[in-house]
């Protein structure tokens, strides 16, 4: 089944940054994205993930056009169905890791997986307040809230920014199993060729194209 399908896609800041671009996800895909700072990425990122609407081009989730949802249907879609994992992390600071999780579980009323808690490594610090925790801590909690809500589609962004190597695998291990378990999928924004390369597909963005590289 198609999760996801943009149709030539432009988009322009200060200069173009791309022009026509197309990409198709489907179930239990893994895309990624790389390509030279200030290529557009992260902004293409945002225009597939309904967070910034494109120049020109369309974009459809689960075969539905996100320009012709009324706001209430794209709301629906975006709680229910979509897993940002971004740099900043907007947890809420004044709560503990396990606040947090708990959020996300009560309102996608799904349970908290303390297995990924243990396999992330925040299981011992998970009544810890977010403030206490390292960045790498937080970046962790921010991607186990995500998984809670069991979203069909994880838009993930330089995950890997804070965490060193080995963890850096493991959360890219934890992604793929998520993906095929649920039937989920994946696109990818980093500047990490070899996390990208574990991807099945990766596209280069360059000369404001998306050039297939795998
Ligand atoms: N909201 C915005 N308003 C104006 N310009 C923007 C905005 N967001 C991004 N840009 C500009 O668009 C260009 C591409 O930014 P983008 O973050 O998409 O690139 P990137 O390939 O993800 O870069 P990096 O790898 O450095 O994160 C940059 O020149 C950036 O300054």
């Amino acid at each position: 089944m198609n999760l996801l399908s943009a149709k030539n896609l432009s988009h322009t800041f200060e200069y173009e940054l791309f022009s026509d671009i197309s990409m198709d996800l489907d179930e239990k895909e893994s895309i990624a994205i790389i390509g030279i700072s200030g290529s557009g990425k992260s902004t293409l990122l945002h225009i597939l993930s309904t967070l910034l609407t494109p120049d020109s081009g369309s974009v459809s989730l689960f075969a539905e056009d996100v320009s012709q949802m009324n706001k209430k249907r794209l709301a629906k879609i975006k709680r229910d169905s979509l897993g940002l994992v971004f740099q900043s992390h907007y947890l809420f600071k004044g709560f503990s890791a396990l606040e947090n999780l708990e959020v996300a579980a009560i309102l996608s009323g799904q349970d908290i997986d303390n297995e990924i808690l243990k396999r992330l490594n925040i299981y011992e610090a998970i009544n810890q307040k977010v403030t206490e925790l390292s960045g790498g801590q937080q970046q962790r909690v921010s991607i186990a809230r995500v998984l809670t809500k069991q979203p069909r589609i994880l838009f993930v962004d330089e995950p890997t920014g804070n965490l060193d190597k080995l963890t850096a695998h493991e959360v890219m291990e934890i992604f793929f199993e998520y993906i095929e378990k649920n039937s989920a999928g994946m696109v990818l924004v980093t500047h990490d060729e070899e996390l990208a390369f574990k991807c099945k597909k990766v596209y280069r963005l360059e000369n404001k194209k998306l050039v297939a590289v795998k």
